[in-house]
């Protein structure tokens, strides 16, 4: 049961000036034959979260409530249909995470021992302690060893990576209710809502948190009670430009307001309401500019996908989710290490390609060519069938000539090679650099022909508003959001739902 982020639906641009409609809660829409679930108020869905009655501190009315309870029953029910009924026997499972005990130690310890059982699957239980897990693990390990040589190097294998599991469901709280709200808001139905989405608006929200708390607060304020005046607006100005949104952004939505303002008397909700349009319209216009609302590798054909940027704006820690991303939508994938100058990045590159079973294509020579890695990666690609090569490069200054130039001659290289591949050119943007970001964006968009923004770091930074100069200035569509350094952290943009995140109040 894998979502398939690269098949979502994204949200409509919402033509209407009304506020985004919640659809009816449909009693019916409820969950699979096997737990009825009622979708009334504070219906007991039973377990360990309390029933589901208004979250503390949450703001939305109340459809939008009924709508969130209908969502957290149905998904409720749908994990426990999903999880075992009480685990029959002892099985080499993982013990419950009760206190650890001896005996619990010794179940574990030898549970791992019955030999070729699951490939590298769940390690230790969580209930023991680290000198145990670490016994346990020598345990396996030996096994390993002793046991026959593997056919193969266990890469096309694609187990799925263990912390890349799906995730479990929280409490009904005021994030599980933002987070329906803003599906409901996209037209999305209770019964297609799925767990992935929920847990991904939740990070994106914690993400955003900083960028929230500067921008917020004081937009807030500035629009106050009453409507909006012309000096509001001088606020909401400087409001925007401290985000980092950039010149034009800002004054093409304070040009909007100003003459949305001419024409009638505008009240704060609705003054929200229209900047949450216009920041929308800034951060899709590249994206309906191209022809793909969500990048995806196009099935069949050989896709490569180059990863460009800065030192340390996370090129290595992006492809290694990509790569998750892909192989749980079901690619067949490929990592190129061609970050040949850092030392550490092959390794690097390698151990996010094992999370995900997905081979890496290295050159283990000092200072390698980076060309002749992506040589090899393509030449693996086309003999294995293989839809997308992910092609890690070094971090680079955009004002080191010499670097940008070495770039280029990978970008050429793969054109060259693989004419027939669909090539995007991603540039990783650290958005705690802020206003840099759009230097590094026009810089390497000559040099390395580049198709689209990853933006990272958005946690921890409270500059998220460059996702708006940079769509606005550079003209290049935000394609990914990394909002954490997990792998689950990185997903295709969405703009209805980073607008949302961004002014959630
Ligand atoms: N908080 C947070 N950290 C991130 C994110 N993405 C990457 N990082 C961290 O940023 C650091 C640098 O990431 P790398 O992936 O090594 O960056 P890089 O661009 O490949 O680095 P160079 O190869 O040296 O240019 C690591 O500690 C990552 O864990 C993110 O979205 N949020």
């Amino acid at each position: 049961m894998v979502f398939d982020w690269f098949k979502r639906a994204v949200a409509q641009p919402a033509p209407e000036p009304e506020p985004a409609p919640l659809p009816e809660p449909e009693p019916e829409a409820m969950a699979p034959a096997a737990s009825p679930v009622e979708p009334e108020p504070a219906e007991p869905v039973a377990a360990p979260t309390p029933a589901p009655a208004a979250p503390a501190g949450s703001a939305v009315d109340e459809d939008a409530l009924a709508w969130a309870r209908q969502a957290y029953a149905r998904l409720k029910a749908q994990q426990e249909a999903a999880s075992p009924p009480v685990a029959p026997e002892p099985e080499p499972a993982a013990p419950e995470p009760e206190p650890p005990t001896p005996a619990a130690i010794e179940s574990a310890t030898s549970a791992l021992e019955p030999a070729p059982a699951p490939p590298a699957a769940a390690p230790v239980a969580s209930g023991l302690s680290l000198l145990e897990q670490a016994a346990a693990q020598r345990q396996q390990r030996l096994q390993e060893i002793t046991a026959p040589a593997e056919p193969e190097p266990a890469v096309a294998a694609a187990t799925p990576p263990a912390d890349a599991a799906d995730p479990s469901l929280g409490a009904f709280d005021a994030t599980f209710t933002w987070s329906a709200e803003v599906l409901a808001a996209q037209g999305r139905r209770v019964e297609d809502v799925s767990l992935e989405e929920i847990d991904w608006l939740g990070r994106l929200r914690r993400g955003l948190e900083k960028t929230r708390k500067g921008f917020v607060t004081q937009l807030l304020e500035n629009l106050g009670d009453d409507p909006l005046t012309p000096a509001v607006l001088d606020d909401l100005e400087s409001t925007l430009l401290r985000a980092d949104v950039g010149v034009k952004a800002t004054d093409q939505v304070l040009d909007a307001l100003r003459r949305r303002l001419n024409e009638e008397v505008v009240d704060p909700a609705e003054g929200l309401r229209f900047l949450k349009e216009q920041l929308r319209g800034l951060l899709e216009a590249p994206i309906h500019a191209g022809d793909t609302a969500v990048l995806a590798p196009q099935r069949d054909r050989l896709n490569v996908w180059l990863l460009v940027g800065v030192n340390g704006v996370g090129k290595t820690t992006t492809l290694g989710k990509l790569a998750n991303l892909a192989v749980r939508s079901g690619y067949s994938c490929l990592i190129a290490a061609a970050d040949t100058f850092r030392a550490a990045a092959v390794q690097q590159v390698s151990v996010w390609g094992e999370r995900s079973g997905v081979a890496v294509v290295a050159n283990p020579s000092a200072n390698a060519d980076p060309a002749a890695v992506v040589y090899d990666a393509i030449g693996a690609a086309r003999s294995k069938g293989t839809e997308l090569v992910l092609v890690d490069t070094a971090g680079r200054l955009q004002t080191k000539h010499n670097l940008m130039e070495e770039l280029g001659k990978v970008r050429r290289t793969i054109t060259k090679l693989a004419p027939e591949a669909v090539v995007e050119s991603l540039l990783v943007l650290d958005a705690s650099q802020g206003q840099n970001g759009l230097r590094q964006a026009m810089a390497f968009a000559s040099a390395a022909g580049l198709t689209g923004v990853v933006l990272t770091k958005l946690d921890g930074s409270a500059r998220g508003g460059v996702a708006l100069a940079v769509a606005s200035e550079a003209g290049l569509p935000i394609r990914f959001i990394g909002a954490g350094e997990g792998i689950r952290d990185l997903r295709p943009f969405n703009s209805f739902e980073f607008v949302e995140a961004l002014l959630a109040s």
